[in-house]
Formats: structure tokens, C-alpha cells, sequence
């Protein structure tokens, strides 16, 4: 009998929790102790080879989620493994399986130039000279390091040490990718470049990637799944699409108008958002119905000058979703 092989998630937490506890002025000397529920039951199964982008607003959890991932903070509640393993028992044996760029913490010595933090990270992690050879190789094309492997890494711009950063967690081929905030702080043709060498990486399925972002740029590029927390708990587990879909966003037609028209047509599923610029401009709103009806009835009224259809905007779905959770 055949059986299919069960393959490990990349990631699996269930009941996942975070508790810290603060201690808050009460008075002039007093202080009352207070529990602060960072993450307070996370379920999440993330498979080998996803990207995953894991978003909410400031406050929600989302550090805290990836520090207990990466074994930096042990859970109060829950279970939790990353490649197979418990990350604070066996931390030793998960940093080998996982890369990590948080962007306050550096893996790079400071310094020393950027070609010497690579060869010493080949020390630290036992990698063999061909494969570390290889990565590095790869690395230096598609992140374009060769004009600044020989400096030392705190003369490096931004968006230089990033492209650093994101080597260096590359270099001993870990299977899970964790990114804090990878684009923050760059411009945007550096944004551009990372998120296209980012979306390669994931496209190749064989490195998983969990990244938090506030730019939804990020998310909209690189994330096909997307995982919206909020006070700690789970509130979206899904793609960008079922996010719209369940927030009721609409796609947009803007219509240009020669003249203004005495009265606007009615189409089904098509409803007037708003009117502009004394009426020559008319934006509707669509119910989740195509286009083409409503533009075609347009041209048959005469006077259009230009037509736009806008997809949903994702800051305005996210928007409304941290709003419906605070
Ligand atoms: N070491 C700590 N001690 C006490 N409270 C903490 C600690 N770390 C985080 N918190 C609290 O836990 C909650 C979640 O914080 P966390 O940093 O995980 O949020 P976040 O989603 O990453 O936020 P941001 O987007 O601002 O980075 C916040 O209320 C924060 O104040």
C-alpha cells in the first residue's frame, strides 16, 4: 500500500501566547502590576516554500510573534515548532534552519567590510566552502553587491546593509526566512529591487518567508497569503483577494466627461461614488459586477473622453479592518 508522504509545515502554532508583565505608576509611589496579552492564542500553519506576509498595527503582536519563532522569546501558552523543532529548546539546531533580518539587529560586523562578515558567518554556521561559494555567488549578481563587498559595513547605505542583512541570513541556506520590516527606511528604487529579489526567492519555493511589513506595497508584491493580526489574535488568514472580498471593496470606474451629463445612466451593480470637478468627472463604485456593461452603456451616451478601472485599495481595506478591530 502507498502512502503519501506527510511533509512537516514550515511553521505550526497553535494556541500560540505571549504574556508580559509591566508595572504602571499608581499614585505617587505606588505601582500596580499589570498582564499585557502581546500574543494571545495564535493558530497558524504555515507549509514549506509559502510566503507569508504578517501584518496589523502597531501593537498587535507581530515582533513578539517572531521572536518566540526564531527562539528569542519563550511562549507563555500554546505549542509552537519551526522545522520540526521546539525554537527555544533547541535553538542551536533552529538557528541552522533559519535566516533572520530584523531591522534593529545586525548579523554583520560592524567593522569589518561586508566580504569579511560573509566569510565569518561561514565559521559560525560549519557551511562548506562550495556551498557557501555558491550562495554567495548567486547572492552577489541578483542583490548586486560587488561595488561594496570591500566596505566595511557601517560606512554602507541603507539599502546597502539591507541587501548585507538579507546575504548574510542567506548564506548557510536556511529553510525558513524570517523578515521584520525589510524595506523600511529604503528608497523606492531599493524597495523595488529588494521586493523583486524577495518575490524570486519565494517564487522558488524552496525557502519559506514570513515577513511583517507596514508597507503594503510589500504585501501586495511579495505576499500571496496574508495574515492580519490585531491585539494578539488572528483576524484574517487568507489571500489579498479574499481580504477585499470579505470588506466589501469595490473596484472603480472613473469616467471623463466632455460635457456633463443631465442624467447619469443607471446600470446594475454599478452605483455613482461621487461626482467631481462640476460633473466631468463621475466616479462609480461597482458591486462586484464587470466593467464592460457600464462602459459600454457610457459610449452609447456619448461625450467620454477617457475611462480608468481601479483595483481596490489595499490601504483602505486595511484601514477599515485595524479600525473594526480597535
Ligand atoms: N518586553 C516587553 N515588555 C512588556 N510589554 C511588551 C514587551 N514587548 C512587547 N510588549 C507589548 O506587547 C504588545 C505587542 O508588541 P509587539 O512589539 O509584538 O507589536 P508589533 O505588532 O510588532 O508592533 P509594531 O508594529 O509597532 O512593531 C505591545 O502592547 C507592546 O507594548
Amino acid at each position: 500500500m502507498s502512502r503519501t508522504p506527510r511533509v512537516t509545515p514550515a511553521i505550526r502554532a497553535t494556541g500560540l501566547r505571549k504574556d508580559f508583565t509591566v508595572k504602571r505608576k499608581a499614585g505617587r509611589l505606588r505601582r500596580t502590576t499589570h498582564t499585557v496579552a502581546a500574543v494571545a492564542g495564535v493558530d497558524l500553519t504555515v507549509g514549506q516554500g509559502e510566503t507569508v506576509g504578517y501584518i496589523g498595527p502597531n501593537g498587535a503582536g507581530k515582533s513578539t510573534t517572531l521572536k518566540m519563532m526564531t527562539g528569542v522569546l519563550t511562549p507563555s501558552g500554546g505549542e509552537l515548532s519551526v522545522c520540526g523543532v521546539e525554537p527555544v529548546p533547541r535553538r542551536k539546531q533552529l538557528a541552522r534552519r533559519i535566516g533572520v533580518v530584523f531591522g534593529q539587529r545586525s548579523q554583520l560586523w560592524w567593522d569589518l567590510p561586508l566580504r569579511e562578515s560573509f566569510r565569518m558567518l561561514r565559521y559560525v554556521y560549519a557551511v562548506p566552502e562550495a556551498e557557501h561559494a555558491e550562495r554567495l555567488a548567486a547572492c552577489r549578481e541578483l542583490l548586486d553587491l560587488d561595488a561594496f563587498l570591500d566596505t566595511p559595513v557601517r560606512q554602507l547605505s541603507l539599502g546597502q546593509r539591507m541587501r548585507g542583512e538579507i546575504t548574510a541570513a542567506l548564506l548557510h541556506g536556511p529553510r525558513v526566512l524570517f523578515l521584520d520590516e525589510p524595506t523600511i527606511g529604503l528608497d523606492v528604487v531599493s524597495k523595488q529591487a529588494l521586493r523583486g529579489f524577495l518575490a524570486d526567492l519565494g517564487a522558488g519555493g524552496d525557502v519559506t518567508i514570513m515577513l511583517t511589513t507596514h508597507d503594503l506595497a510589500d504585501i501586495e508584491r511579495l505576499c500571496p497569503r496574508l495574515v492580519v493580526v490585531d491585539h494578539g489574535r488572528v483576524v484574517h488568514d487568507g489571500t489579498l483577494a479574499e481580504l477585499h472580498a470579505r470588506h466589501g471593496s469595490q473596484r472603480r470606474v472613473v469616467v471623463d466627461l466632455d460635457t456633463p451629463y443631465d442624467e447619469l445612466p443607471h446600470v446594475p451593480g454599478a452605483k455613482v461614488d461621487r461626482v467631481e470637478d462640476d460633473g466631468h468627472r463621475v466616479v462609480f463604485a461597482l458591486d462586484g459586477v464587470p466593467a464592460g456593461g457600464l462602459i459600454a452603456r457610457l459610449a452609447q451616451q456619448g461625450g467620454l473622453r477617457d475611462v480608468a478601472v481601479l483595483e481596490p485599495d489595499i490601504e483602505e481595506v486595511v484601514a477599515r479592518l485595524y479600525a473594526r478591530g480597535a
